[in-house]
């Protein structure tokens, strides 16, 4: 990957927050937006922050004729509030052309590969962002991993019917690679347990992989792609063109996909 790195600031001001580097990484990113794009609009609490900068510009008649295609039902909710006209995934015409999507991730490995998804909303990201031109990835510092999987779960959406079924052929398949384990995502509500269920009616499996996946990503993804009963996965391999990463000394980073 080709890297850029801005200057630190002044020496002797205080660290910034996660959630200020989340929002630095997310406005460098709506540099890139011009006037008469149709985005992609991610989810979650760094894209957040993209959504907002979006609306002030396009108040502020600095943005016309951008729209957006949100990747969640939350994030369509957030950007109707924050007053970007929205568009649904393709239409009479055709597919929808994206000229660039933005979205957080919960990791990027060196090859700029992601996981994304652990805010349930993978599959119509895959789609939005997959659909599109270029796609920038926002990320503060901590985000970045040698191995995908090293922080957390892999996400996998699958349908609800036969769901256990499903996550037992995922156990076997992968069952041979090291500190392999998976279960359903489920939720608290009130004292009770329930399955976590996506915008799109369906469950998630959860992978996970002591110390990060150490196998072929893309055997990987095409192993539990087979598998009938899973939609999507969250391994977002090869997709981003442009990562941009807040640092904690508050310098960013910009890595690019190699050509
Ligand atoms: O993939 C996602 C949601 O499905 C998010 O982009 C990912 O979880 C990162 O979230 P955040 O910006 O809140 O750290």
């Amino acid at each position: 990957m080709g890297s850029a790195a801005a200057s630190p600031p002044p020496s002797g001001s205080p660290l910034p927050s996660q959630d200020e580097l989340k929002r630095v990484a997310a406005h460098r990113a709506v540099e890139f937006v011009e006037p008469g794009m149709t985005l992609g609009l991610g989810t979650g609490s760094t894209a957040a922050h993209a959504l907002d900068r979006i609306g002030d510009l396009l108040r502020a008649g600095a943005l016309p004729g951008v729209a957006g295609v949100p990747t969640s039902l939350k994030t369509e909710l957030h950007a109707s509030r924050a007053g970007i006209p929205l568009l649904p995934l393709g239409g009479a015409a055709g597919p929808a052309r994206i000229h660039l999507s933005i979205d957080g991730a919960d990791e990027v490995d060196a090859d700029l590969n992601l996981v994304k998804g652990r805010g349930g909303s993978l599959l119509r990201e895959k789609m939005i962002e997959g659909a599109g031109e270029r796609f920038v990835v926002i990320v503060d510092e901590s985000k970045l991993v040698p191995r995908l999987g090293c922080t957390g779960a892999i996400p996998v959406e699958v349908v609800p019917f036969g769901a256990p079924h499903t996550l037992g052929l995922i156990r076997k398949v992968f069952d041979g690679l090291p500190g392999f384990s998976a279960r359903l995502r489920t939720v608290k509500k009130d004292a009770a347990e329930e399955m976590f269920v996506t915008d799109n009616g369906n469950y998630i499996v959860e992978m996970f992989f002591e110390d990060g996946i150490r196998g072929d990503l893309r055997d990987i993804s095409d192993s539990l792609l087979r598998i009938t009963g899973v939609v999507e996965h969250g391994m977002f391999l090869g997709m981003a063109t442009t990562v941009i990463v807040a640092n904690r000394d508050g310098t960013v980073t910009l890595l690019h996909k190699k050509k």
